[in-house]
């Protein structure tokens, strides 16, 4: 069927549980809660994303045609035969273009597989490590999985309610914009409230990584 890739780099994971964790990002093209245009944010249902997902121009981005394609360049993008090979599933919302032939692929190829996706389509359990991000506005339909990341404050979203959804993390991630430094404190005051949430930074933005 095709991919359509914006980016592919190797870095270290900044967010979440597993940060600091080498990885090969995949980053798909596009999204259905932002065109990803500047003019059409003020009307999207997620208006605060930090990430250009548009087009294929980035590097090793492109069109690749079939689920080997794409595996073999995210394993030479890993390197040599350094095992432990891990990979995050990324965009743009991935759940748009991931399926059981890429899984299978990257599978085949030793890889751990991660994903970062808004919940919005359900997530085939046969992926390694679920990070679900829900987005106020959006219907939430994977309501399982191994982190659940939630971008605070985020007006809309019912945090209490969140908390007891099926994930093995309640992750509490400051709204990266203008107000960065008091949506920090804010976190912090709600992992002080509520236990159950834990604070993920974006540390990769801090290190310069990307
Ligand atoms: C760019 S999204 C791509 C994956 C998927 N579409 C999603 O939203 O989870 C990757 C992660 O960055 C988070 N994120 C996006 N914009 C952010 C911002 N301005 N501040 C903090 N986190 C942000 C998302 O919530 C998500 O956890
Ligand atoms: N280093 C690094 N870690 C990340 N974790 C989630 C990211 C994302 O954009 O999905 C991301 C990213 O873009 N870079
Ligand atoms: S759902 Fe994810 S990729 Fe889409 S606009 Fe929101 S943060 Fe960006
Ligand atoms: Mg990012």
């Amino acid at each position: 069927m095709g991919y359509a890739v914006k980016e592919i780099f190797l870095t270290l994971q900044g967010e979440g549980v597993q940060s600091g964790r080498r990885a090969v990002f995949c980053r798909f093209a596009g999204c259905n809660l932002w065109t990803g245009r500047e003019q059409d944010r003020a009307n999207a249902i997620c208006k605060f994303c930090d990430t250009d997902f548009v087009g294929t121009d980035g590097t090793l981005g492109g069109k690749y045609a079939d689920a080997a394609a794409l595996a073999d360049i995210i394993a030479a993008c890993w390197g040599d035969d350094r095992g432990d090979r891990y990979v995050v599933l990324t965009g743009g919302e991935p759940m748009l273009q991931v399926d059981d032939e890429l899984i299978a692929a990257l599978h085949d190829r030793g890889f751990a597989i991660a994903i970062e996706s808004n919940g919005t389509m359900a997530v085939p359990r046969s992926i390694d490590w679920i990070c679900i991000s829900p987005k106020a506005g959006s219907a939430l339909v994977q309501t399982s999985g191994d982190e659940l990341k939630l971008v605070w404050p985020q007006p809309g979203s019912d945090v209490d309610a969140l908390a007891t959804l099926d994930f093995a993390n309640f992750l509490i991630q400051p709204l990266d914009d203008a107000e960065a430094a008091a949506n920090v404190e804010a976190c912090i005051a709600l992992v002080m409230r509520d236990p159950r949430w834990r604070l993920s930074l974006q540390t990769h933005k801090s290190l310069g990584l990307r």
